[in-house]
């Protein structure tokens, strides 16, 4: 087997065949481990750690006495290099990857045919199959003066050791909303310029009206259904110039528009694959064509890292012949770390109904149940059931703890349990999860 990149799910699938003994090649760019370890997941959830703790010192005035809180970014940025990333360095990885008897490449993939990858100046026949797993990069958009400017991505705001005073951030989706309030967390003036007309878009309405109060609790400026016209760049920072007349002025500039995956350059025209295609279709079983298999990001499926996994693993047991369940997407379960988090699972109430599905909702607010009261600040949130056909097809679970209570919801739409059933099951008390009840009752 031939893998093309070793992110999350490249990783996961080359490691798992070496393992079983098959003659992997694993081919990498940059990181063995991906997006996710080095300027991803990990070290967004440390800059993230920090910054709620910052936060709940905050809180203390009112509950528990006097707190003073004097934010430094030195230990976020020390614990990212020493803990997370070895200082971007790869060599666990590496020999993670060829400890299980995967002979590693450095450099890029390219197919050059059905089974065959071209890499460096070497050309590898693979007798069972190739694997893509090349993930996604940052995506800018096409905003006027915007390219040639020293914007940052999500990567360059992992790296960052000194903090800017002020930041724009365009792009008010999962890592926009994430680092704007870590950044203004920890001191910076932030302001989210978002094209669409609510943050985190692709979630409920309700939550982005929860993810803007917060956002706003933080001090943080949000301007959403905006057009960017121009950006400029000097020695005094960006400008950012809305269409609206509104220009907005900043140290630095984040860039969190969207991110895509990079197939115009892989080759996929030598194996009958459009390359202007914004994701790798597959079937249930990952199969991209004869031999070829795509797991992760690049299959459009949600970028997430628990995705990548998912999909290796549907991938690894097609390739070893061992069966089991094809790919689900049902009940794919995304959380976005803000504070309050976010959570949700399956359909949105709209598409739901899109679907042409008989619909039932059921609400409920986090401060009004026990648990909520009693944490009193900081205890925002809801939960939203959306149910048809007497199971539930997809839920919102927002609040403090907001992607752990999603764990139920996430079981209860995988495994279709009745809503009946979701009823008479019992909630301990007073726990965040017995909101769930609450909604159910008021499930119609
Ligand atoms: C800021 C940020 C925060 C995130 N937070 C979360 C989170 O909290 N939870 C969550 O579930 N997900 C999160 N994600 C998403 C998660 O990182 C991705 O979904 C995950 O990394 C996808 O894994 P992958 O294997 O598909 O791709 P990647 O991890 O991107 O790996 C792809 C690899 O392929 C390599 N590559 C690309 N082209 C080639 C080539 N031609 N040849 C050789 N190598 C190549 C790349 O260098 C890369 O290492 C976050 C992403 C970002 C950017
Ligand atoms: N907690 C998590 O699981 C997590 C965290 C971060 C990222 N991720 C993954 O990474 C992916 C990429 O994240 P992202 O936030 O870059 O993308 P995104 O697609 O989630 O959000 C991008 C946002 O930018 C907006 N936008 C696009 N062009 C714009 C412009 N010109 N001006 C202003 N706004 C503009 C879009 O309307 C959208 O709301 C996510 O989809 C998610 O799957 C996951």
């Amino acid at each position: 087997m031939v893998v093309i990149g070793l992110g999350v799910g490249g990783e996961e699938v080359g490691g798992r065949l070496a393992a079983a003994g098959l003659d992997v090649v694993g081919i990498e760019g940059r990181l063995v481990g991906g997006e996710c370890p080095y300027w991803g997941c990990i070290p967004t959830k440390m800059m993230i750690r920090g910054a709620n703790l910052l936060a709940e010192a905050r809180r203390v005035p009112g509950l528990a006495g006097s707190a003073t809180v004097t934010p430094d970014w030195g230990p976020v940025a020390a614990r990212i290099r020493d803990e997370a990333t070895d200082d971007w360095n790869d060599k666990v990885a590496v020999d993670r990857f060829t400890g299980k008897g995967g002979r590693f490449v450095r450099g890029r993939g390219v197919l050059a045919g059905p089974r065959r990858v071209r890499v460096n100046d070497d050309e590898y026949a693979a007798r069972r199959g190739v694997v893509l797993a090349t993930g996604t990069a940052p995506s800018p958009p096409p905003v006027e003066g915007l390219a040639g400017t020293p914007f940052w991505t999500n990567r360059e705001a992992v790296e960052v050791k000194t903090l800017p005073a002020s930041l724009v951030i365009l792009g008010g989706g999962a890592i926009g909303v994430e680092l704007a309030q870590v950044f203004a967390r920890f001191g910076v003036a932030v302001t989210v310029v978002e094209r669409s007309d609510r943050l985190v878009a692709v979630e409920e309405p309700e939550a982005s009206e929860l993810a803007a109060t917060a956002l706003r609790g933080d001090g943080i400026t949000v301007h959403t259904g905006a057009t960017t016209q121009r950006v400029a760049y000097s020695e005094e920072g960006f400008v950012v110039s809305l269409s609206d007349g509104t220009t907005l002025r900043a140290e630095k500039l984040l860039v969190a528009a969207g991110r895509r995956a990079e197939l115009d350059t892989l080759g996929l025209d030598t194996v009958g694959l459009d390359p202007s295609a914004r994701s790798v279709a597959t079937d249930e079983w990952m199969r991209a064509g004869d031999g070829l298999w795509a797991v992760g990001d690049l299959t459009g499926h949600g970028a997430f890292t628990h995705m990548a996994m998912y999909e290796a693993d549907v991938a690894v047991r097609d390739i070893l012949g061992q069966g089991g369940p094809p790919a689900d997407y049902r009940a794919v379960p995304r959380v976005t770390f803000t504070d309050p988090e976010i959570g949700s699972v399956g359909l949105t109430e709209k598409q739901a109904r899109d679907a042409g599905r008989a619909v039932t909702v059921g609400t409920a607010q986090i401060p009004a149940s026990s648990r909520g009261w009693i944490h009193k600040v900081g205890n925002e949130g809801f939960i939203k059931l959306v149910a048809a056909d007497g199971v539930l097809v997809g839920a919102t679970s927002a609040g403090p703890t907001g992607g752990e209570v999603l764990a139920a919801l996430t079981v209860a739409i995988a495994a279709r349990v009745p809503v009946r059933q979701l009823r008479h099951t019992i909630w301990a008390y007073p726990t965040f999860h017995r909101a769930l009840g609450d909604a159910l009752r008021e499930l119609g």
